[in-house]
């Protein structure tokens, strides 16, 4: 059996499809989207239709060839029979019918039975092309069936052939046909939907320029139509854009800054070459010595300076001394790189090196230590200066310095004394103790100036001292202390505080007081009070002991002075019994008021006072009591006049006052007032009463009595007398001088 394809019918298609074959690769390389993806599917859909055409005709075969068998079974059920019976009978006729009558079914063409005898009948013909051909025996109908013959049918493939041809055809030009309109399909909607918007990616994209970067893609879209993967390109593509616009204005900017960079370096460098050319210039010339050394010593570099400073010709040459040789001392190189090791430079660092002559110079070295990334010190770099002269200078100025402050302290020195010795001298002249304040208060910070201090002076009959004068810082002064608040007053010593937290301090000073002196006042044994002086100027204030004591003690003296002279001055002028101003001082100073009255035209006043019946009283009483009632009628005159005025006792019973600046009316009304005081007095003896005293008074007053101290006296004298002939107890004004 065998299968032959009809070549006329087989030969357009292959030569197509190889036709086709041969321009695919050209097709499949199109530059244009639409004809590529339209190659590719008619590609794809032609191999998958052949593919599956194949399938089908496979399938197809294989069915017509079960249609065969089943033709062959049909045959051998249905003509088997038959046949052998005619054949059996010898029935010719029939079997000729019989076998023309197989000729009739689907695609058999040609049958033929061959008898046992010799005997052929056949119908159709046999042909050469592919057939299917069966050979049946033919055995008689009855027992014992014996071999009668072969019935051989052949079943041509040809219309097999073309009915599979046929159907190849319909599928093929079925697929073909949709597969076409499915690629305008396909081509329309990519051109639709993609290729147009790609195209019109593509002319922004050919149209961009760095100017237009900024203008968004948008795509020719409906709208209200959802976005797709090409908006998103679309969308993707403007964010591209917007990055490269702001990476391109940063990469502007960077490169303008780049520029100016650039620019900027330039002139560094241009800087950097005159810098270098100026320090180069420094550095060879120079005044000071300039240089850079190993810690070991070695000399790196040298400038001119350093090379005439150390002796040297040229700055080579310094490269070949050793640095430690240089020092005088190993002591100050030790202690140069100490410092340099501690500090990690030194300033104006004195030392003395030695010249290669052997001359030995001062320099002074300012160097900073230069270290690795590693902190070790890799060299020493600095400047050396030639002090040498200089030093000398220093010295002798120094060496003047002193000698000048010695002569400004001991100039200072003798201003103290001049105006300690000014001071004294005005001491000595005061007649007073309240002279004496006065001119202490004066002359004390004169004499201290520049210091605080203040002098306390103890109290009549107190256990206090009281301040009588404050210079510099004097609110800080208390007012007045005790005896205990002070350690000089408490000792009777001086008692000095020193710099320094350790000092005992006195209680009237602040705790963070130091450097001050108290020193006691002390005259014949009694201590008058002391002397604070806080010294201000920072000169320790034990140097100025001896001076503060001599100070203190003519303070003393002063004041045991002035006590002296008031004492002997009272009794020089002062009634010893009542304790009155005496009838000398009386007439001197009466002396003075009248003078004074005459020059400044204003009034005075006297009164004349005699104690009534006096020598009665002395009679009765005693001596003893009769100076007890002086005393206390002199004590009651002074209570009851001014300040101002001056009572004296006159002479035994007598006595005077003077008011000065009193008008006549106004002196008697004194008088009336020293009349009723004395009459009010309660005079006992300690067993009796001494009863009344009475007191008459004469009063005279200037200019209308007199205008001399004479007139004056007698004027009242006589109003006093007066008045006792009137009847004693009572006032009597003088009548007018005529
Ligand atoms: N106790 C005492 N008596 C003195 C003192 N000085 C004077 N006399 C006395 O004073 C008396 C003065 O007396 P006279 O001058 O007579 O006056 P009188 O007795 O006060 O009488 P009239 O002045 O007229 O009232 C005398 O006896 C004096 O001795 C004195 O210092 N002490």
């Amino acid at each position: 059996m065998s299968l032959k394809p009809r070549a006329a019918a087989a030969e357009s298609p292959v030569s197509w499809l190889a036709h086709l074959a041969a321009r695919l690769p050209a097709r499949l390389r199109e530059r244009r989207l639409g004809p590529r993806l339209l190659t590719a599917i008619v590609l794809a859909s032609t191999c998958l239709a052949l593919v599956a055409t194949a399938i089908q005709l496979y399938l197809d075969y294989s069915r017509e060839l079960t249609e065969i068998d089943a033709e062959f079974r049909q045959i051998e059920s249905s003509y088997l029979g038959s046949l052998a019976s005619s054949l059996w009978s010898f029935d010719r006729t029939q079997t000729q019918l019989q076998i023309e009558g197989l000729l009739k079914l689907r695609d058999v063409q040609f049958a033929a039975v061959r008898g046992e005898t010799g005997e052929q009948f056949q119908a159709g013909r046999k042909s050469d092309e592919r057939s299917v051909v069966r050979e049946f025996e033919l055995r008689s109908p009855k027992p014992p069936h014996q071999a009668l013959g072969s019935l051989t049918v052949a079943i041509g493939l040809q219309g097999v052939y073309g009915r599979l041809f046929d159907r190849t055809l319909v599928i093929l030009t079925t697929q073909a046909t949709k597969t076409f309109f499915i690629a305008l399909l396909i081509l329309f909607i990519v051109s639709r939907w993609v290729t147009r918007h790609l195209e019109h990616m593509a002319r922004h994209a050919r149209g961009m320029s760095v100017e237009r970067l900024s203008q968004p893609l948008a795509l020719p879209r409906r709208p209200g139509d959802e976005p797709d993967e090409l908006d998103e390109v679309a969308t993707a593509l403007n964010e591209m854009s917007r990055s490269l616009s702001a990476e391109l204005s940063r990469r502007a900017q960077a490169d303008q800054e780049l520029k100016q960079h650039r620019d900027q370096l330039v002139e560094a460098v241009a800087d950097l070459r005159v810098a270098e050319e100026k320090y180069r210039s420094i550095f060879e010339n120079a005044i000071e010595g300039i240089f850079q050394s190993t810690p070991a010593g070695r000399i790196l570099t040298g400038n001119p300076a350093m090379a005439r400073m150390l002796g040297y010709a040229e700055p080579a040459e310094l490269l070949t001394i050793d640095a430690t040789d240089l020092y005088v001392s190993a002591d100050d190189r030790q202690r140069w790189r100490t410092a340099m090791e501690r500090e990690g430079s030194v300033r104006d660092f004195p030392l003395q090196l030695r010249r290669r002559d052997g001359q030995v110079r001062w320099v002074s070295n300012s160097s900073r230590v230069v270290r690795g990334a590693d902190g070790q010190a890799l060299y020493y770099e600095g400047t050396l200066e030639d002090v040498t002269e200089r030093r000398q200078a220093e010295a002798n100025a120094e060496r003047l310095i002193r000698e000048e402050a010695a002569r400004q302290q001991a100039e200072a020195a003798r201003d103290e004394m001049a105006r300690l010795g000014e001071m004294v001298g005005l001491m000595q002249a005061c007649a007073t103790l309240d002279e004496l304040r006065a001119v202490i208060a004066q002359q004390l910070p004169r004499l201290f100036e520049g210091d605080d201090g203040a002098l306390y002076l103890f109290e009549p009959q107190q256990r206090f001292v009281a301040i009588a004068a404050a210079w510099g810082m004097a609110p800080s002064f208390a007012d007045s202390l005790t005896a205990d608040d002070c350690w000089a007053l408490r000792r009777g010593r001086p008692h000095l505080v020193e710099h320094g937290p350790d000092g005992l301090r006195c209680r009237h000073v602040d705790r963070a007081l130091s450097n001050y002196a108290c020193l006691p006042l002390i005259a014949q044994g009694e201590a008058l009070g002391f002397l604070h002086l806080r010294c201000n100027a920072g000169r320790p204030i034990a140097q100025r002991r001896p001076y503060l004591q001599t100070v203190a003690e003519n303070l003393a003296l002063g004041f045991a002075n002035v006590k002296l002279r008031e004492a002997l001055r009272h009794e020089a002028i002062r009634d010893p019994l009542t304790g009155l101003y005496n009838r000398r001082f009386m007439n001197e100073t009466l002396e003075r008021a009248c003078h004074s009255a005459t020059r400044t035209g204003r009034p005075l006043a006297l009164l004349l006072i005699d104690i009534d019946h006096f020598k009665r009283l002395n009679d009765s009483f005693g001596h003893d009591v009769g100076d007890r009632v002086l005393r206390e009628v002199a004590k009651s005159i002074a209570a009851r006049i001014r300040s101002s005025d001056l009572a004296c006792r006159f002479g035994g019973e007598e006595f005077l006052v003077i008011l000065p600046d009193t008008a006549l009316e106004a002196a008697r009304a004194v008088a009336e007032v020293l009349c009723k005081g004395v009459r009010e007095l309660a005079l006992s003896d300690s067993s009796r009463a001494i009863g009344q005293v009475t007191i008459s008074l004469g009063v005279a007053s200037f200019p209308q009595h007199g205008s001399d101290r004479a007139v004056l006296t007698r004027a009242a004298d006589a109003a006093l007398y007066q008045a006792k002939g009137q009847g004693r107890d009572r006032v009597v004004v003088a009548t007018a001088v005529s």
